[in-house]
């Protein structure tokens, strides 16, 4: 069963930020969210986290998500937002046993599974304030599987990662959908989009401008609505977009 959102509309400060966004997520999938900035992308995945309140409806396996509790949802959904920060220089491994939380306990298995699946295990035993920004992002991840999710929530995870960690994180995300999550991810890149995406969802002004299976909805013509700019495939693979 999966993740409808049906006909949502947030309001911040007054301001629509989303409207009447219908869409919906499957599990076992990775669904990537493209748009411009202030497209709304962050407040999607808040909204879907629970940190943010909406109008329309947001079904989960066929339950309503407003009744769930706090806990209940934090088990089945897992927020890896845009800037993360620790706020005390503290062990690897009990950042990564916080992603038990919503479980009342401290699942020594899903910890280690957790730091198997993102490659942290070696360092466990070093404190976040001696990890590079690429091995922080992978704890982090790490955090979020331990509470083993049925859905991650992940806001731009890629950013601040040289091409060969996000080629890394693009695989792990890869390893995790198959085991039947399902990954929700806002990304800016449209090549890494292109490399990871089962769906695509595309926000503009707060809209959908088009969601549905990558293999049709990622094309040059719907990029090219979505950024107000000119977007082509690559000449000779075609594997690739080419901006301009
Ligand atoms: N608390 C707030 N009050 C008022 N407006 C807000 C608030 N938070 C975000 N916004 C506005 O909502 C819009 C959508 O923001 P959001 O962060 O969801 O966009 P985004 O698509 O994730 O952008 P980016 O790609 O730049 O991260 C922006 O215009 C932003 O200025």
């Amino acid at each position: 069963m999966g993740l409808n959102l049906k006909s949502i509309g947030v309001e911040l400060s007054g301001k629509p930020i989303l409207r009447d966004v219908s869409c919906a997520f499957s599990k076992g999938k990775i669904h990537v969210v493209l748009g411009p900035n202030g497209a709304g992308k962050s407040t999607l995945l808040k909204t879907i986290a629970g940190l943010v309140s909406y109008s329309g409806q947001i079904e989960l396996a066929g339950l309503n998500l407003k009744q769930f509790s706090v806990k209940q949802r934090a088990r089945s959904l897992a927020y890896l937002p845009q800037n993360y920060q620790i706020a005390w220089d503290i062990l690897v491994r009990d950042v990564i046993a916080m992603g038990r939380y919503a479980h009342d306990d401290s699942d020594l298995t899903a910890i280690e599974d957790a730091m198997q699946v993102t490659d942290t295990g070696r360092f466990a035993a070093r404190t976040t304030g001696q990890l590079s920004g690429g091995e922080l992002a992978r704890v982090m991840l790490a955090r979020v599987l331990a509470g083993k999710p049925d859905w991650i929530l992940a806001d731009e995870p890629l950013a601040s990662l040289d091409p060969a960690y996000q080629l890394d994180m693009v695989s792990r995300f890869r390893d995790i959908a198959a085991t039947g999550t399902a990954v929700i991810i806002v990304l800016h890149d449209i090549n890494l989009a292109a490399k990871l995406a089962d769906n695509v969802l595309m926000l503009k002004d707060g809209a959908v401008l088009a969601s549905g299976n990558a293999s049709t909805k990622l094309s040059a013509q719907n990029l090219s609505k979505l950024y107000d700019i000119s977007i082509k495939k690559h000449d000779i693979d075609s594997d690739y977009f080419v901006i301009g």
